[in-house]
């Protein structure tokens, strides 16, 4: 038993050095189950480092992270089977049709054979994709392209999805229509742990974690968030916050 289990995931003082540069620095923070939770920071700062650790890719090195209430330290693989991943790259085959890359991840997230033709029909009518099952995938505009990505990591009925700047590259109203989702999965009691770099859609989360050079700046809602790192400032918004706190600044008014 792990103490996890009331929450989606537990990290405690999670570590990662490569050689003697440290990426992430003993950061702890928990997540609630079917919460959207934010996980900020500027490049370099140690969120898909962190990512890659609570996914049970990469081992730790020191620290403790508890996911869907599995030990990422002593159980990797069964972590692996309780979440979804979505990178910015996508992940998907683009010389392989929206169909065939479907087919590819029920084999590898090991879902039962019996069960295919009922997740290959859910995701495809989740995704909105039917129309285009077997044209191939890099014909596809970007927020197509997007949705079969994410459809992809729900194949398995993850109980945590991370997405790794999702909406990267893609178009504001493709956003915005996104953001519709996630919010429609965490209604449904998915956990969604994402990135971004567009503090606009950052609003939307419940909760925030803000990372600088591997450690944790900020931990809160967004607007207390905003309301602590800019005192007084009543225009101010989570891009100010995010400035003031990368910046070292903090609490203190210029
Ligand atoms: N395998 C590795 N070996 C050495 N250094 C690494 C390795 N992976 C990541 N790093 C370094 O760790 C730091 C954190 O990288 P990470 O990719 O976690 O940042 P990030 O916050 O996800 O950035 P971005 O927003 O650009 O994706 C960076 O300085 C990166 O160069």
């Amino acid at each position: 038993m792990t103490p996890s289990n009331d929450k989606a995931i537990v990290v405690k003082n999670l570590e990662k050095r490569f050689g003697s540069f440290t990426a992430v620095d003993r950061i702890s923070f928990e997540v609630e189950r079917g919460e959207i939770f934010g996980f900020l920071g500027p490049n370099g700062s140690g969120k898909s480092t962190t990512i890659r650790m609570l996914c049970g890719i990469l081992t730790p090195t020191s620290g403790e992270g508890y996911v869907a209430g599995r030990d990422i330290i002593s159980q990797p693989e069964t972590v692996k089977q309780a979440i979804g991943y979505m990178s910015q790259r996508f992940s998907l085959y683009e010389d392989l049709t929206p169909y065939e890359n479907i087919r590819f991840y029920l084999g590898v997230y090991k879902v039962a054979p019996g069960r295919w033709k009922e997740r290959i029909a859910w995701v495809l009518e989740l995704t909105r994709l039917q129309a285009v099952r077997d044209v191939l995938t890099r014909t596809l505009p970007p927020g197509w392209r997007q949705r079969l990505s994410l459809g992809c990591a729900l194949l398995h009925d993850p109980e945590i999805l991370f997405l790794d700047e999702p909406t990267a590259g893609v178009d504001p109203i493709t956003r915005r229509h996104f953001w519709d989702f996630i919010r429609r999965l965490a209604g449904d009691g998915i956990t969604v742990f994402i990135t971004t770099h567009y503090m606009d859609e950052a609003r939307y989360c419940e909760k925030i974690v803000m990372l600088n050079e591997g450690r944790i700046v900020a931990a809160d809602g967004p607007e207390n968030i905003i309301q602590s790192a800019c005192p007084g400032k009543k225009e101010a918004t989570l891009d100010d916050a995010f400035v003031a706190l990368m910046a070292g600044r903090g609490e203190q008014t210029p």
